[in-house]
């Protein structure tokens, strides 16, 4: 192995990105970090109107995920141990840039910069890509009450937003190392012939 490698998974909401996290930590045998999503006190809020709750959700993702990125780069990454992540911490401007504007999306990016800035980052991401009526039916499928009624119109931006910003994450330096999964036609969960690919291209990435 060349280094321990800090893997995260990434994609839009219901891509799969925590069912494949937590099947190749399984596989790995590597630690996981998992984004908390229920315990958030403003998502029901959130959907029910995008603008009045914005910051608030937005700041609250971003202080959790500072929270955990502390805690792995002091658990694992200065340990030189590795580690699986169903986020990047980047997926908090990828979000903020698309539900926040003016002055509170202004003040949004210093924060996020302030805070994240100097922290550790994945070395190496895949990224679950897939379109509109995947996930829409994934949506449906995970069955969160708070999440049945989003606008498709609100999906579909992320998509573009996503491609547009795992591209800004492979141009950095240095460079992660991304693999990228078609979501739509690789089934992971129930084609094993599937997932043993993706294992494959993952040992192929960090070995
Ligand atoms: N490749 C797949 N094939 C079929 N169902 C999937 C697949 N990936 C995820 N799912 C299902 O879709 C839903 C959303 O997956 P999840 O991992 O929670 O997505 P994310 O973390 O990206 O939002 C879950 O019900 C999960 O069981
Ligand atoms: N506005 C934001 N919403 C976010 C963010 N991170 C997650 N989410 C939402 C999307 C889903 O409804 C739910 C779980 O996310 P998954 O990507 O795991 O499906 O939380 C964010 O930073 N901003």
């Amino acid at each position: 192995m060349k280094q321990a490698p800090f893997i995260a998974v990434e994609g839009p909401i219901g891509a799969g990105k925590t069912t494949l996290a937590s099947m190749l930590s399984t596989e790995l045998h590597l630690p996981m970090i998992k984004e908390i999503v229920e315990e958030n006190p403003f998502l029901d809020k959130f959907y029910q109107n995008i603008d009045e709750w914005s910051f608030q959700l937005e700041m609250f993702f971003l202080c959790n995920r500072y929270k955990q990125l502390e805690d792995t780069g002091l658990q694992y990454i200065e340990k030189a141990q590795p580690v699986i992540s169903d986020y990047h911490i980047y997926k908090n401007l990828i979000f903020a840039e698309r539900t926040l504007k003016g002055v509170k999306l202004e003040k949004y990016r210093q924060i996020y910069h302030l805070l994240t800035d100097d922290m550790p980052k994945p070395d190496i991401i895949i990224y679950i890509r897939a379109d509109l009526d995947t996930l829409l039916g994934r949506i449906r499928k995970r069955g969160r009450s708070f999440e049945q009624e989003m606008d498709p119109a609100y999906l579909e931006q992320l998509i573009a937003d996503y491609d547009k910003g795992i591209q800004f994450l492979a141009e950095q330096s240095p460079a992660p190392r991304i693999l990228t999964v078609n979501g739509n036609e690789i089934d992971f969960v129930e084609n094993q012939a599937q997932f043993e690919q993706i294992v494959s291209d993952v040992k192929e990435l960090i070995e």
